[in-house]
């Protein structure tokens, strides 16, 4: 899948002008500004009215956000309703309801429970569930595991991962954490300002980056951490 135009400006400054190919899966890694989430808005068309944006997609199917892309947020606490147990915020039938619950390895006594009622991990596989209900074919990630604790953090993404390979749809991975995006991407964009100033296979660029930016961005985020292959 080719995004090969994306720009987007307000008032006439231009916020983030770049190309990208997500051949399986992509981290899209930057500081905060840097243009991810604008990115992400203006792929799932809810960019603000204010901004005027330029998109081509080159994709092999028609781009529909909510069918055949859709979108993991950064905080499971917020992404659901308190107050309506989670089975009731699913738009598919019983049976598809427990085939999402046995693929995100959920027990399905937790489908008649309240989000409050669940730990941000167990959240975090809903919100999943819900994003495979229509089979996409892209799913944006955006920081999906900012929120939990380090633990839940890596199995969440290796959750990812594996259904990934499964259901092989295409990912794109939002974050400014090199260290997430190395344990469920293999390609890589670095994005500063709205502009890619470096991009590639991740093993590569880890291990050889160009840009003194990159170079920040994994001093930052691998210090302390051992280096998972
Ligand atoms: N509604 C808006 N109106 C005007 N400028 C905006 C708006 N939203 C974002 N921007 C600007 O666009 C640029 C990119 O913002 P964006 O939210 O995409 O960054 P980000 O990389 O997602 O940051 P973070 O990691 O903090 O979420 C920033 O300079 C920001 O100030």
């Amino acid at each position: 899948m080719n995004i090969s135009k994306l720009h987007i400006t307000f008032k006439d400054k231009t916020l983030v002008d770049i190309a990208f190919d997500i051949s399986s899966s992509l981290a899209l890694v930057g500081q905060s500004g840097s243009g991810k989430s604008l990115t992400l808005k203006a792929l799932l068309g809810m960019l603000p009215s204010s901004m005027a944006c330029e998109l081509e997609v080159e994709a092999g199917f028609e781009v529909k956000a909510g069918e055949n892309i859709s979108f993991v947020p950064q905080n499971p606490f917020t992404a659901l309703s308190p107050l309506t147990r989670i089975r009731k915020q699913f738009f598919v039938d019983e049976k598809r309801i427990e085939e999402l619950f046995a693929q995100v390895d959920l027990d399905m006594e937790l489908a008649d429970r309240f989000a409050p009622e669940l730990s941000g991990g167990q959240l975090q596989r809903v919100v999943i569930a819900m994003a495979l209900e229509q089979d996409p074919k892209l799913i944006l990630l955006d920081e999906p595991t900012t929120a939990l604790d380090p633990e839940t953090r890596v199995l969440i993404l290796d959750l990812l991962r594996e259904l990934q390979k499964k259901h092989g749809f295409k990912m794109l991975f939002v974050t400014h954490d090199m260290y997430s995006a190395k344990l469920i991407c293999d390609e890589i964009c670095v994005i500063k300002d709205g502009k890619i100033v470096e991009s590639g296979n991740m093993e590569t660029i880890l291990n050889a980056p160009q840009e003194e930016y990159t170079k920040t961005l994994i001093d930052a985020n691998f210090a302390n951490r051992e280096f998972r292959k």
